[in-house]
């Protein structure tokens, strides 16, 4: 065995004892939460690591991409993290004019471990900004593929959507429940949960113990949409604290539109609200995008003109529940 082989297993072995640390049930939320801020800080500062693969999970590489990008900016990589909002006092194209691009520019956060002063998603306490914690190429080639034929193969057992309110034309789109599918559902659920914290204290949330794992396979074809709405404003739903949403679809991309656009939220009085700040973000596939569950948001209208199913724009989405 040579030198470097030996160092591979070392490092291999290391990186199995700090997966299994980051599930372990004996560990409290904190210490998984410091092993988790360790293996970043590595991951961000030491050659050595950058693309090395644990299980088909690529290290979290740390880019730096701001507007302007400054002497530490880094080149892209494998796992591809930022934080989008809108800039403060953007002109901006109302939910009026729901289908034109926002005119707003985007600010690039770095993310930086371990950030003393998180960058905040609320202005105040009653104005969420329209702020997105986005990872480009989330899961491996294997697992996305998972993910697609999971949707590809259960196509006969989609549901047609349905919102808490029942309003009538308020959503197009089918869904597959995660009773269907056990096994990617705990895949995507432990990664979920191991990046909790680090998204939390990214968004500039609140910390919380989590909960309930809802989770979707969500369908959007032509002409589906999901007009303003947010995600915990009912009885039912007020325990959700996070909200996720993973897109994949087949390769070559057979649809447009279908852009998520977040909103300002105000949440002062007893009717949250959406201002005419919205940032937009591209449903690209095997990215995340994670945002406060309160923030208003939409799906724009999906064009797919061959109205396949298999052409279709695909989410693993829902939320994370505070216990
Ligand atoms: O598909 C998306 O981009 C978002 C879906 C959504 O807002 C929801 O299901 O509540
Ligand atoms: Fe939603």
């Amino acid at each position: 065995m040579t030198q470097s082989d030996e160092m591979q297993g070392l490092l291999d072995r290391a990186v199995s004892t700090l997966n299994e640390a980051l599930d372990s049930p004996e560990l409290s939320l904190r210490d998984r939460t410091l092993v988790a801020l360790r293996v970043l800080e590595l991951a961000h500062g030491t050659d050595p690591i950058e693309g090395l693969n644990t299980n088909g999970w690529e290290l979290p590489q740390l880019t730096q991409r701001l507007t302007n990008p400054g002497p530490e900016s880094r080149s892209a990589s494998p796992l591809d993290a930022r934080l989008r909002s809108a800039s403060k006092g953007q002109p901006a194209t109302g939910p009026d004019r729901p289908h034109s691009d926002s005119t707003a520019t985007t600010q690039h956060q770095s993310l930086a471990y371990p950030v003393a002063t998180a960058p905040s998603a609320a202005r105040n306490d009653q104005i969420l900004e329209p702020t997105v914690l986005e990872i480009d190429n989330f899961l491996s080639h294997e697992e996305h593929q998972f993910a697609l034929s999971t949707a590809l193969n259960k196509a006969d057992q989609f549901v047609g959507s349905k919102t808490t309110t029942n309003a009538s034309d308020y959503r197009r789109s089918s869904i597959l429940y995660a009773t269907l599918y056990p096994d990617l559902y705990e895949l995507l659920r432990q990664r979920l949960i191991g990046l909790l914290p680090t998204v939390v204290q990214q968004l500039g949330m609140p910390s919380f113990e989590p909960g309930q794992v809802e989770m979707q396979l969500t369908a959007h074809n032509d002409g589906c949409f999901y007009k303003i709405h947010n995600d915990s404003g009912s009885p039912e739903t007020a325990t959700r604290a996070l909200t996720y949403v993973y897109y994949f679809y087949q390769e070559p991309k057979r649809f447009s539109g279908g852009e998520l656009r977040m909103y300002e939220t105000d949440i002062s009085g007893p009717m949250v609200t959406a201002s005419d700040r919205f940032e937009t973000i591209e449903p690209l596939n095997n990215r995340i995008v994670f945002f406060d569950s309160r923030c208003k948001h939409e799906v724009l209208p999906v064009v797919c003109p061959s109205r396949q199913f298999d052409h279709g724009r695909f989410t693993l989405n829902g939320w994370i529940r505070r216990s």
